[in-house]
């Protein structure tokens, strides 16, 4: 097809596609070849390595739980499932006061469940240590002499994800404050008093009379006292503890995204992720799932891709706005950016036009189609745009942020129609560390905002895990 003839028709596709009802663009027949923003259009840059960042902080997790309930457990296949990451177990009980001669001949007097049994200064002062970067040394204690051995450390070095575990880690309001992640492990007190009777007599040197009477006189007044208020501190609680281990394998993703966000949000301070709740790691695990139906891809894909948009405006220049309310009161706000457009990367982020006409009311939309022209990696670009796009700010639309050619393109047309870097919001569900490099170190004013940054593109190019041909799926024409 000629060039012009070519140019004529993606107007006539767009001017057709901008439709308030559009739902799908099919270019087969238009084009030679199909496009699709998340494909690469020329050999993408080779993957550079995350640069080491000295600002970056540990994720601590807190675990608590009443006794035996699998706190320890439940550490160990976390710590197992992070393989690829450095991780620390801290435990509360490496903290106990060890009993001066007076309370250990009245031992069986001495409450071990009361807040006071611990040396909560020691603990926040090691974990605070930790979160710095510096390597502490932790006591070792004995249960079976209820002392702290006088001699002997452990040596905890600082790492990228610290676990903090015991019955009473969020007791105090410190120590839970230098926490990002707190799960509680809810296990019944039947099943909990099997498990203690049998680890303290075959472990910690008691009988089975002495475990039911410490149980009875401290360990349970003190988890009704204590363990359990607590408990509504836990972002997460985790019933039957390690046996659950679809609960064990969403934590370990979650710590997993929140490393990976760490780095990036660091290194470029203009990446802004979403926070990330169960709510939209749920909505990422249906979209991601290849048996999904059309559907509920459609559907769950919208309710993201609004949480994004939404997160995106908040990104937008304000000014301060006076209104007076029906009390007759004066109320100061902010008014909207007036200046603003849409330019979504044809076909994928059409898929987002919706969700930024619902929340901004007649918003103008462009479209940028790049389209590669043969094999030898030359790319064509077709745009359709407000002619005074250089007087607003863009938010740029596209669901995958893969290897950043196809966004870079597109933020390089903005920037020569006159439209400021630092004006343009780039909007994506998930990012790859590959295309958030080259999108940055590339423009560095411009902002991203993304939903969750996957773990890397593989040898094709493709997001990984990622969900697919996003536009495929949305529009229904990957069968
Ligand atoms: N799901 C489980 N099924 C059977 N035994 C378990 C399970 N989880 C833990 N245990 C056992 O129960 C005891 C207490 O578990 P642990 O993880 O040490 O609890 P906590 O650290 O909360 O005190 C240990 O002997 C452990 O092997
Ligand atoms: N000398 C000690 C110290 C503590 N305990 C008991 O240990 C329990 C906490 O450890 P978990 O692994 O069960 O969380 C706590 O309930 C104390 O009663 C002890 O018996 N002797
Ligand atoms: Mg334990």
């Amino acid at each position: 097809m000629p060039e012009e003839s070519k140019a004529m028709a993606i107007d006539y596709v767009m001017e057709k596609a901008s439709g308030p009802h559009f739902s799908g663009l099919r270019l087969d027949g238009l084009l030679s070849s199909s496009s699709a923003s998340s494909s690469p259009n020329a050999p993408p840059p080779p993957a550079l390595p995350v640069p080491s960042d000295s600002t970056k902080q540990p994720f601590v997790i807190g675990v608590s739980g009443g006794t035996a309930s699998g706190k320890t457990t439940v550490c160990d296949m976390i710590i197992q499932q992070l393989h690829d990451h450095r991780v620390v177990l801290v435990n509360q009980d490496s903290f106990y006061r060890g009993l001066t001669p007076e309370e250990l001949k009245r031992v069986h007097e001495y409450n071990f469940d009361h807040p006071d049994a611990f040396d909560t200064e020691q603990l926040l002062e090691c974990v605070e240590k930790l979160k710095c970067g510096q390597s502490v040394q932790v006591p070792i204690y004995d249960f079976k002499a209820h002392q702290r051995c006088s001699d002997s450390f452990r040596q905890v070095n600082a790492s990228d994800v610290i676990i903090l575990e015991g019955i009473l880690v969020f007791h105090d309001q410190r120590v839970r404050n230098l926490m990002n992640m707190k799960i509680f492990v809810d296990t019944d007190a039947d099943v909990r008093l099997a498990r203690r009777i049998r680890r303290d007599t075959v472990e910690r040197g008691r009988d089975v009379n002495s475990v039911l009477e410490q149980y009875a006189k401290f360990v349970k007044p003190a988890f009704d006292d204590f363990v359990l208020p607590s408990k509504k501190y836990a972002d997460v609680i985790i019933p039957r503890g390690g046996e659950n281990h679809v609960a064990v394998d969403l934590i370990v993703q979650h710590i997993r995204t929140k490393l990976g966000q760490h780095d990036l949000c660091n290194i470029y301070p203009n990446v802004y992720v979403i926070q990330s709740t169960f709510q939209i790691r749920g909505m990422h695990t249906l979209i991601r799932d290849r048996d999904i139906s059309k559907h509920d891809f459609v559907f769950y894909s919208d309710r993201l891709i609004r949480l994004v948009v939404e997160h995106g405006l908040g990104h937008l220049p304000f000014t301060e706005k006076q209104v007076v309310t029906p009390t007759g009161s004066v109320y100061t706000g902010v008014d909207f950016c007036k200046k603003l457009c849409g330019v979504s990367i044809v076909r994928s982020g059409e898929s987002m036009e919706n969700a930024l006409r619902a929340c901004c009311k007649g918003i103008k939309i462009g479209k940028i189609l790049i389209h590669r022209d043969g094999d030898n990696g030359k790319q064509l670009i077709y745009e359709k745009l407000p002619k005074d796009i250089s007087e607003r700010h863009v938010l740029l639309l596209d669901p995958v942020l893969a290897t950043g050619n196809s966004a870079n393109q597109a933020i390089d047309l903005l920037i020569q129609k006159g439209v400021p870097e630092s004006h343009i919001i780039f909007l994506n569900l998930i990012s790859a560390p590959e295309g958030i490099h080259c999108v940055c170190k590339r423009f560095p004013s411009l902002n991203i905002v993304t939903s969750e940054i996957d773990v890397a593109l593989n040898e094709e190019f493709r997001v990984i895990p990622g969900m697919g041909e996003f536009g495929d799926r949305y529009f229904g024409t990957d069968d």
